[in-house]
């Protein structure tokens, strides 16, 4: 899509910040412990799944995930995206 169509896409989901070039979203989250970080990549893993869309997922300094959203067939963001970044913030809520 259109970078000003991602960037107005973005500008909904306010937990998540879009890059520079508007070629991928992401979300940190800071979970209390490494066990709920894993829950959580699990959760997640579960949505990409049944949406056969998949994000990057960092887990770092022990419990700290970052989640991030491009489509790689194209090198950018697709609707895929803002929907599993939709379906994320319900699962976060
Ligand atoms: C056939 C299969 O659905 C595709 O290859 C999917 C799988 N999940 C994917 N996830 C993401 N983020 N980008 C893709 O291009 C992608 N391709």
């Amino acid at each position: 899509m259109e970078a000003s169509q991602a960037q107005d896409l973005a500008g909904t989901l306010t937990d998540w910040v879009i890059n520079e070039n508007a070629t991928a979203v992401s979300r940190k989250i800071n979970c209390k412990t490494f066990a709920k970080a894993v829950t959580r990549i699990n959760q997640i893993a579960e949505i990409a799944e049944t949406e056969q869309h998949h994000p990057d997922l960092h887990l770092t300094g022990y419990r700290h995930l970052e989640i991030v959203l491009t489509t790689h067939a194209i090198g950018g963001l697709s609707e895929n995206d803002f929907i599993v970044a939709a379906k994320i913030d319900e699962l976060l809520k």
